[in-house]
């Protein structure tokens, strides 16, 4: 593939400039379009990344709930909405895919301000039928007749909001509300626990498949019977499964069910949809696919099946970035030699083991990891039982989706004052994936839970050294924060040590303290470069444990005329907040307040882009804290002379 040139749009799909043009293609083109939609998607998502094995599985799906139902009259609700490229280009944006993931072109997930089509824009997972439930409610107090199709895959159905949701379906037969499961048998690992068992006995369900198979093959190739005696024969052997499907755990709940479907086959799934829409009542289609559905790189990927590879070669699937030295990898193997050393500990994961690292102590000592499905919440309280029985868990998560476990951590573990050492991979701002995946929240959260301590390392060494001090806290949570992406190339050593705050830049005669949290020590140890050549001596430290604040660092701050932080999170709440406090109290002894300047994730952290392109419009580069530090000095050596005067 030439890098330069377009990717190719077919015929078929350039054709498509709005959904309509899409539902007025005749039938017989269907399969033809599913085949372009394949190559396309192949082709752009080699040169931006993102989730190519996800979306080669939904072609068909997303096709058969567009011919069958009318977005944006009936309202489709796609959980996590990582599948959502499908829907894009058949609503009219496959042209703009070039800009997949980067700053001004379409996002990764589904997003009201590119279409009408687009509703629910977190990408978080579990949330779809939470929202289809209220918004069939919705329809159904004003009497429309508008359905609501929620798109919802099996990693997602291990969430509990998802149980939430359907227990609160089953209790209404009024609702125009259509749940297609979405069975790949996997979120990127295959999908844990006793319910993916169920469901996938229900799609490996011998009995009178193969021979059902074999009549509809040869009915299909037989065109003088044509789609009646199809539908006749599909209506039948629906209806057989109905009868001899296994109790499957959703006709359990009383939910009407259908399937499972073959999710490849348009025939078999627009059948299967009339027939649910016509049910006028909650019903789940429960649809068999494949992830990365007719590309061998993806199928051949055992590991994640291309679920959400950075650019790669359309031909191969190798991938075409470089290969740096990422945080997640120094944690995996700190993780692994700990593990080694401390019996006592384990790892939980909610469905990530790879994209978390914890996939290497897993093939080292499968019993010490539990991967509990998409389940945050459930993995921190089952985190504080281990904890509890004198393990010592480590949850390894992204920061974005710790944001869910709020309760479980300060109820469930603080309060007991339990052992459990968070790590945080995806802290602060990632980029491509948008603002629900920023880790922006963490500190301002959790900071607030009593007897937890967080860490956040600066590099490599860091990491390695904060983390082993984490699982030595036997009183109490520890959090260890650290970015997505790589470390820094060498580690960032401290000139000094003062009273356990480490210091990476000195000064004598210093007139400004510079406090930088985790990564960003390469941001302030650049910008006090910066600002001395303009003559302002800044003194640069990393606490390491930047919650509670260390009290040698409140001591030291109040020692200055101005002090800045420099965190990757937002600011209110964050460390620079906590800092400003903890002045603002000491000063009421002394009298003399210390002006913070905080450097943080404020305004415009709601755009996508590359992680380093946001930080510039944030402010969070090394000459903008120089210049706004350098005004400030000057601005207050301004005041200071007129005080004289
Ligand atoms: C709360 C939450 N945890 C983790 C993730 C990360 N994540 C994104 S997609 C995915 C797997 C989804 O699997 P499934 O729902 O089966 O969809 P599929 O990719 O198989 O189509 C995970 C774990 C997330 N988006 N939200
Ligand atoms: C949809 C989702 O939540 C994940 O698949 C995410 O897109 C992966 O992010 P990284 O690329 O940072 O691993
Ligand atoms: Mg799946």
């Amino acid at each position: 593939m030439n890098p330069h040139d377009e990717t190719e749009i077919g015929p078929l799909l350039s054709s498509i400039g709005r959904l309509a043009d899409f539902k007025s293609l005749d039938e017989a083109e269907l399969p033809a379009l599913a085949e372009e939609i394949r190559g396309f998607l192949v082709d752009a998502v080699a040169r931006t990344g993102g989730h190519i094995g996800p979306n080669l599985g939904v072609v068909e799906l997303t096709m058969a709930i567009h011919r069958v139902f009318d977005s944006p009259h009936d309202q489709v609700v796609f959980d996590t909405g990582h599948q959502s490229y499908v829907h894009k280009a058949l609503t009219g944006r496959a042209g703009q895919f070039t800009g997949l993931r980067s700053r001004g072109g379409l996002t990764g997930y589904p997003s009201q301000a590119e279409s009408p089509h687009d509703l629910v824009e977190n990408s978080h997972a579990s949330t779809a039928l939470s929202y289809a439930d209220g918004l069939a409610k919705a329809h159904a107090l004003s009497g429309s007749d508008r359905h609501v199709v929620a798109l919802v895959g099996d990693g997602a159905l291990t969430g509990g909001m998802c149980w939430e949701a359907l227990n609160n379906i089953a209790a209404r037969e009024d609702l125009k509300l259509v749940i297609v499961v979405n069975d790949n048998g996997r979120s990127y690992a295959p999908t844990v626990g006793g319910f993916a068992k169920r469901l996938s006995a229900l799609r490996l369900n011998p009995g009178y498949e193969p021979a059902l198979r074999r009549i509809q093959e040869v009915v299909e190739r037989i065109p003088v019977f044509g789609r009646a005696a199809y539908a006749g024969l599909h209506a039948a052997k629906t209806g057989i499964k109905d009868a001899l499907a296994p109790q499957g755990m959703f006709s359990d709940l009383g939910i009407k069910y259908l399937g499972p479907v073959d999710g490849h086959n348009l025939t078999e799934l627009t059948v299967a949809l009339e027939r649910a829409k016509g049910f006028g009542g909650p019903v789940i289609v429960h649809a068999l696919t494949e992830k990365g559905r007719g590309w061998a790189p993806a199928r051949a990927d055992e590991a994640e099946q291309m679920h959400s590879p950075p650019a790669f070669d359309p031909i191969t699937g190798e991938p075409t970035g470089s290969s740096k030295r990422r945080w997640t990898g120094v944690f995996a193997d700190e993780l692994v030699a700990q593990a080694n050393l401390r019996p006592e500990v384990v790892a939980i994961t909610a469905a990530m083991p790879g994209p978390t690292g914890v996939d290497k102590l897993m093939k080292r000592h499968p019993e010490r990891v539990f991967d509990v499905g998409i389940a945050e919440q459930h993995a921190v309280t089952s985190a504080a039982g281990l904890a509890m029985n004198g393990m010592h868990p480590v949850v390894a998560v992204y920061s974005t989706f710790m944001n869910r476990a709020f309760d479980q951590t300060v109820l469930d573990v603080a309060m007991h004052r339990l052992p459990v050492t968070f790590v945080l991979d995806r802290a602060g701002i990632t980029g491509p994936d948008g603002p629900s995946h920023y880790g922006i929240w963490d500190t301002s959260i959790f900071r607030v839970v009593p007897g937890l301590r967080i860490a956040a390392p600066r590099d490599a060494a860091s990491l390695r050294e904060e983390f082993a001090e984490a699982l030595s806290v036997d009183d109490g949570p520890t959090m260890v924060r650290f970015p997505t992406g790589a470390v820094p190339e060498a580690d960032i050593p401290a000139v000094d040590v003062h009273e356990g705050l480490d210091v990476l830049v000195k000064h004598e005669d210093d007139e400004l303290l510079l406090v930088s949290c985790g990564a960003f020590a390469g941001i302030a140890v650049e910008a006090a470069a910066l600002l001395a050549e303009q003559g302002i001596r800044a003194t640069v430290v990393d606490p390491r444990w930047i919650s509670p604040v260390p009290g040698a660092l409140v001591k030291l701050a109040g020692q200055y005329p101005l002090v800045a932080t420099i965190e990757d999170g937002i600011r209110t709440g964050g460390f620079g907040d906590a800092l400003a406090q903890a002045l603002r109290d000491a000063a009421s002894d002394t009298g003399v307040e210390i002006p913070l300047v905080d450097f943080a994730v404020e305004r415009g952290w709601h755009r996508h882009g590359t992680r380093d392109q946001l930080l510039a419009d944030l402010g969070l580069t090394p000459q903008a804290i120089a210049e706004r530090l350098t005004a400030e000095v000057h601005r207050r050596g301004e005041d200071d002379g007129h005080h004289h005067h």
